[in-house]
């Protein structure tokens, strides 16, 4: 090693960043299908030639009403479908023509969603050292991050990851994830992408089972990319959210309550009932660890929340038990009502979604938290929480 007299713990010290990890950029996109919520049931029995289950077609109704969502977009339209009519029928094999399709699409929906989070950046592609990508739509390799490197021109020696059925939480492992890569790694610059499409998990009901219908009234298709890194370079890079902590839990005996699992016929889960109630149970002790964590104590009103919108009970649950005030979950209510639940994407957006209602308090002269919490949630049940601190005197519009 030459005369060089550093020892090995100056030279970790100097391969760490000095400040925490921040949001740097974000970026989203969904396909151009768009689906009305109050016309969906009559859409879905009639794509699936399942007009006789009346029963089950009342159920998606009512779920459907109650579900706080007004419109979904999906990848999967009619032509697609007419194409592929064995995508209808869950017994039949279609598992190769689903991942044919998926193999494409999720990484294209990604680098849409990535183009718009680098351009607000403000540094090229080729500035990027890290690739962390989750979708629950993988199933062949290389994967999703290989095509997604390719389409922007990321540099070959950019370290990837991908993170595969995460389901709901593998937007907030991502962003944990890296958070730890930038802290670790003095001048990284890693982008966090997200694509979800539901095609791998369509199909048509099945007279006599109920559980696959929740899915079909929740769950949309997005992809939401992130920049992260730390001690930000001004004037280009300005952080929107600072990365404060991070932790995961899981609840124990809980590994039934979410399931997936991909089958021939395509990707098959089960999501029981109680999930709103397990998440409400759970949630406040991962806060208060959280910010025990960090020496401080937080009046849970006095923050600002981007909780993953996984259904309309679970955020009723959430503001129940942590007595939050009406209008701090309307970020999440507001991204779930537009867009459904893209799964791991969903947190995504609610940050996006977070910082441009930020902005508009801003610029109405208004003052909005300066501390906040990110909690994302799947099979597991696994609890993702991560406290956020937001920069004052920030453009936080985005594009
Ligand atoms: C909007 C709901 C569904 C209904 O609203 P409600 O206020 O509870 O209303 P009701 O109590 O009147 O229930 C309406 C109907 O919904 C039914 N329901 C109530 N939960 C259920 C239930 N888990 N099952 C299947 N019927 C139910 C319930 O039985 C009832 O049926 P019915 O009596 O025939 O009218 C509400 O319960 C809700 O938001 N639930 C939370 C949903 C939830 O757990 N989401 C998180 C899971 S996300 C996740 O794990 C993702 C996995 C994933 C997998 C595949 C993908 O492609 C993508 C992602």
């Amino acid at each position: 090693m030459g005369s060089a007299p550093a020892t090995v713990h100056e030279m970790r010290r100097a391969q760490r960043a000095d400040g925490p990890a921040a949001v740097l950029g974000i970026g989203t996109a969904n396909p151009p299908t768009c689906l009305a919520q109050d016309e969906y049931p009559d859409y879905y029995f009639r794509v699936t030639n399942s007009e006789h289950l009346t029963d089950l077609k009342g159920k998606l109704t009512r779920i459907c009403n109650k579900s706080g969502i007004k419109q979904r977009f999906i990848h999967l339209n009619e032509e697609l479908l007419a194409a592929n009519p064995d995508f209808t029928d869950r017994t039949r094999p279609s598992l190769d023509a689903r991942v044919d399709i998926a193999s494409a699409a999720v990484p294209e929906l990604a680098a849409s969603a990535a183009a718009k989070a680098i351009a607000e950046w403000g540094r090229p592609a080729t500035d990027i050292t890290h690739l962390v990508f989750s979708t629950y739509s993988g199933a062949r390799a290389p994967s999703a991050d290989r095509r997604l490197a390719s389409l922007l021109g990321l540099r070959p020696t950019v370290s990837r990851t991908i993170l595969n059925l995460h389901g709901c939480y593998g937007g907030g492992r991502s962003l944990q994830l890296a958070k730890e890569l930038a802290e670790n790694n003095r001048g990284a610059r890693v982008l966090v992408a997200c694509s979800e499409i539901t095609l791998i998990a369509f199909y048509g009901p099945q007279g006599g089972c109920a559980d696959n219908i929740l899915g079909q009234a929740l769950f949309g298709d997005g992809a939401g990319a992130v920049i992260v890194g730390a001690d930000p370079v001004a004037p280009v890079e300005r952080p929107l959210f600072e990365m404060a902590f991070a932790s995961q839990t899981t609840i124990p005996e809980t590994e039934d309550a979410i399931s997936m699992q991909i089958n021939k016929g395509g990707m098959e889960y089960h999501i029981s009932n109680q999930v709103p109630r397990l998440l409400g149970c759970n949630v406040e002790r991962c806060l208060v660890d959280a910010f025990h964590a960090l020496g401080v104590s937080a009046a849970w009103n006095d923050l600002f929340w981007a909780i993953h919108p996984g259904g309309r009970a679970i955020l009723d649950h959430i503001e129940g038990v942590l007595g939050l005030d009406d209008r701090k979950l309307a970020a999440s209510r507001h991204v779930l009502s537009e867009f459904g639940n893209m799964s791991g994407t969903t947190v995504i957006f609610v940050l996006d979604e977070l910082r441009r209602r930020r902005a508009a308090t801003a610029k109405q002269g208004g003052e909005a938290p300066e501390w906040g919490v990110m909690m994302a949630f799947g099979p597991g049940i696994t609890i993702e929480t991560m406290v956020l601190h937001a920069p004052s005197n920030l453009d936080l519009e985005g594009n």
